[in-house]
């Protein structure tokens, strides 16, 4: 096509939401002229779906559950008054909780004020706040935020590191809706001891969101915790953002969360139209439909041309492929679903990878993200008459050009700034995408049978670990090899497994596992210091 066709194309299907400055632009699909057509039933089917879903209907049958993320910004249109009821009242004890913090009514054992705040958590815990913190951080402020988002023990020394002294000041929030995720207990027991290490009592300095009578909830209100948050189990980790789990932290950081309630809402009303080419979920939707032949054979590669967007390819690498990636769709039939979702940030992209997304595997499409707005004020010029945000606009322009050429596809989103509303309007519509795109394919986009599968698989490791150490204590000095301990412990085909144990307990100070022997897995002995 010419440009001068793409133009045409550019304005026949551009889905603008004007209350939001908000456009989609899929003229560079290659979709034919009458696919929305032989579309059309199978999305008002969805259409069905999602309206019986926003009614309250268990639309997660495996967990006899329902799913009510899109009531969070519109309580009224939740289908009980205790449900509106406890969301407004949610909303009013997050900001009631963080001014008191604020103006320090609420303060810290030892110090005037709360001026950090430390998050806890994982998966749908941790990625929706990371996304909005990192996106509309100020020099406003009034908190500066940490995550500890794994287990990883180098990872939380480096967030105390970094807070050191400042941890008299800092609010920890642990988030769970489970309340039971073992990577979020450790954080809050290494954040505990960190505390405790500087004569700090924890309960002292700690708030829960999590679900009623979980085992964090239960823990919380043994230690006298501050503050309990809940969390409701008809919202999905991934999809609660706009619960408290993404409006406490946001709030206590300072930031405007009615602003981003009301920019998911605005996108809500926007995305609950029945025509495609109003609808911008519904035509993002039908896209990746189009593009993955309805299985995901093209990944999706987000690239927002805005540093503050930079998160947003993990955010939905969760949102996407937590609920699209299922083994097998509403009947039972084995579908192997998903769409791969990667992406890192334009133009710095242009300096990694868009090298291959140009000539390389022609296996994706790009979703570009552009942003109006450069900067607060004016900018200077780099060159006579341009400035660096022009050059950000060449590149995406050139990118998307580049590509186009080469025949791969892409999709591009406008918005005019990365502000609280639009955050809200950029997750409320991928939201809503993924569930139209869920029934378009068939599938329960809200539970995930698969990530219980490494958990157990975690557990028995454990379990190997604690059969290991009592063996080795009762072998002594005597060196054994991973062959041997896997049959002393009556689990010879677990050897890779023992291995890989002791091999990790030698490399740590304090476990008291030595390693002799050879360099080869075959070779090493272990024995107990
Ligand atoms: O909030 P939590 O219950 O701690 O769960 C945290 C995360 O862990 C699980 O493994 C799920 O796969 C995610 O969907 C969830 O967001």
């Amino acid at each position: 096509m010419t440009e001068r066709e793409l133009w045409e194309r550019y304005q026949r299907y551009l889905s603008v939401v004007p209350s939001l400055g908000f456009s989609l632009d899929v003229s560079r699909m290659g979709f034919a002229a009458d696919f929305l057509e032989r579309m059309r039933s199978r999305l008002e089917e969805a259409f069905s779906q999602m309206e019986a879903l926003e009614k309250g209907a268990i639309a997660n049958p495996d967990e006899n559950r329902r799913v009510g993320h899109y009531w969070l910004r519109a309580p009224e249109l939740a289908p009980e008054p205790a449900l509106s009821k406890d969301i407004t009242d949610t909303v009013a004890a997050v900001h009631a909780f963080s001014r008191d913090v604020h103006e320090g009514k609420l303060k810290p054992q030892k110090a005037a004020r709360f001026t950090h705040l430390l998050l806890v958590g994982i998966g749908g815990s941790a990625l929706g706040p990371q996304l909005v913190a990192d996106a509309l951080t100020s020099r406003d402020d009034q908190m500066q935020v940490s995550f500890f988002d794994n287990t990883d023990p180098d990872g939380m020394d480096r967030v105390l590191g970094q807070l050191g002294s400042k941890l008299a000041e800092t609010l920890t929030v642990v988030i769970s809706k489970s309340g039971g995720t073992k990577e979020t207990r450790n954080g809050m027991l290494e954040a505990e001891r960190g505390y405790q290490a500087q004569g700090l009592d924890f309960s002292k300095h700690a708030v829960a969101v999590t679900g009623a009578g979980s085992e964090l909830d239960q823990h919380a209100r043994k230690q006298g915790w501050l503050r309990m948050f809940p969390m409701w189990d008809w919202v999905g980790g991934r999809t609660s953002v706009m619960s408290a789990v993404g409006l406490l932290p946001a709030r206590l950081q300072g930031l405007d969360i009615d602003g981003m309630l009301a920019g998911a809402r605005e996108m809500d009303v926007a995305t609950r139209q029945r025509d495609a080419l109003k609808n911008p979920a519904a035509l993002l939707a039908l896209m990746w439909f189009h593009a993955g032949d309805g299985r995901g054979v093209k990944d999706m590669v987000i690239l927002p041309y805005k540093d503050r967007l930079l998160l947003m390819s993990r955010y939905l690498q969760q949102l996407v492929m937590e609920s699209l990636g299922k083994e097998k769709d509403l009947d039972g039939k084995v579908v192997n679903q998903g769409i791969a979702v990667y992406g890192n940030k334009g133009s710095t992209d242009q300096h990694a990878y868009v090298q291959q997304l140009r000539e390389g595997v022609p296996n994706f499409f790009a979703t570009f993200i552009e942003v109006l707005k450069d900067r607060d004020g004016e900018s200077m010029e780099v060159e006579g008459g341009i400035t660096s945000g022009d050059y950000l606009l060449g590149f995406f322009l050139g990118t998307r050009r580049a590509l186009y050429e080469k025949g791969r596809e892409s999709i591009t989103l406008t918005v005019p700034d990365v502000s609280a509303r639009t955050v809200g309007a950029l997750i409320a519509l991928y939201e809503r995408a993924v569930g139209l795109y869920a029934s378009l394919v068939h599938i329960n986009a809200y539970h995930q049978p698969g990530v219980e599968a490494g958990k157990k698989a975690a557990t028995s490791v454990l379990d190997i670990q604690k059969k290991l150490t009592a063996r080795l204590k009762e072998a002594k000095a005597e060196a054994r090899s991973a062959e041997q301990l896997a049959a002393d412990i009556g689990q010879p085909d677990e050897v890779e497994t023992v291995f890989k144990v002791l091999q990790h307990l030698a490399a740590n100070p304090g476990r008291g596992v030595q390693r002799s022997g050879g360099a080869s897995p075959s070779e090493a002995r272990f024995h107990v210091k």
